[in-house]
């Protein structure tokens, strides 16, 4: 039988099940697939779906996927053990992204190139299997640094969606955590004892990322400014929802 996780903190607990209850992101009977890279956030996101699972009126199925790009260094098939003890099936898809991207990428930075295929392989992975719904683990923190990003460099109000669909139309993306702050699933995974896996990609970390930049705007600000995030989500609530930007 499964192993149980240390309670998510009732503050994660309420943000994700407001933000759920607000988009409509979960309907009875849906079969989740999560994308868990073995970060806190995605880690910390199995933990509260699976205490959702147990303790919420809605029934849902929930399998977790974690997609190898064979960089040197990031070793998420050690989680193997960690997902048999929850009792939750785990896909894990390996694909050389990091060399497929030095012959097939045209101009791309690699994290765009990278991401994309996990998106593919993630999408394929749902068809194959029959899961109807996609979740992710992005929070509130990188969609206020995607916000900033869009609008810096790109010219647009946008930033990721809480909940939408695929372009094909037979998958449904959800984002759980976009109400939380990235320092609350940093802290449940170390009060827990998550067992994340360091992502040690090389082209990650090799340049300082425009992410990075907001990242640290965003917390030069905050510094002077504790209402920063609630005032940002209130600003991007009408970018959340389903057709924002079409
Ligand atoms: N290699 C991967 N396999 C499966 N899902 C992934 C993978 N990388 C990212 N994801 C999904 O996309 C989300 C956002 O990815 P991002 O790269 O921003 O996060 P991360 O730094 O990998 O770590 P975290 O798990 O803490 O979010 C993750 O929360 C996860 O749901």
């Amino acid at each position: 039988m499964s192993h149980s996780l240390p309670k998510p903190p009732k503050s994660l607990l309420r943000q994700v099940g407001r933000a759920i209850a607000d988009y409509a992101m979960i309907r009875d009977g849906d079969r989740i697939l999560l994308g868990v890279s073995g970060g806190k956030d995605s880690l910390s996101l199995l933990a509260i779906l699976r205490h959702l699972q147990t303790y919420a009126p809605v029934r849902f199925e929930l399998a977790a996927l974690t997609v190898d790009p064979e960089v040197p260094g990031f070793e998420p098939a050690s989680l193997k053990a960690y997902y048999d003890a929850l009792g939750v099936r785990w896909f894990y898809e390996q694909q050389p992204i990091m060399e497929q991207a030095r012959e097939h990428m045209d101009g791309d930075s690699f994290c765009a190139y990278c991401s994309r295929m996990k998106r593919g392989i993630m999408y394929r992975l749902c068809r194959a299997h029959g899961f109807n719904v996609l979740a992710l683990g992005q929070h509130l923190d990188d969609l206020a640094e995607s916000l900033l990003m869009s609008i810096f460099h790109g010219g647009q109000l946008r930033t990721m969606k809480a909940h939408y669909r695929n372009d094909a139309g037979d998958v449904r993306i959800i984002r759980p955590l976009v109400y939380c702050r990235e320092r609350q699933t940093a802290d449940y995974a170390s009060a827990a004892g998550l067992p994340v896996v360091p992502d040690s990609c090389p082209a990650c970390f090799q340049m300082p990322t425009r992410r990075e930049h907001m990242k640290q705007l965003l917390a030069r600000e905050e510094a002077d400014n504790p209402h920063l995030f609630s005032s940002m989500l209130h600003a991007m609530r009408p970018l959340l929802q389903e057709g924002a930007d079409t």
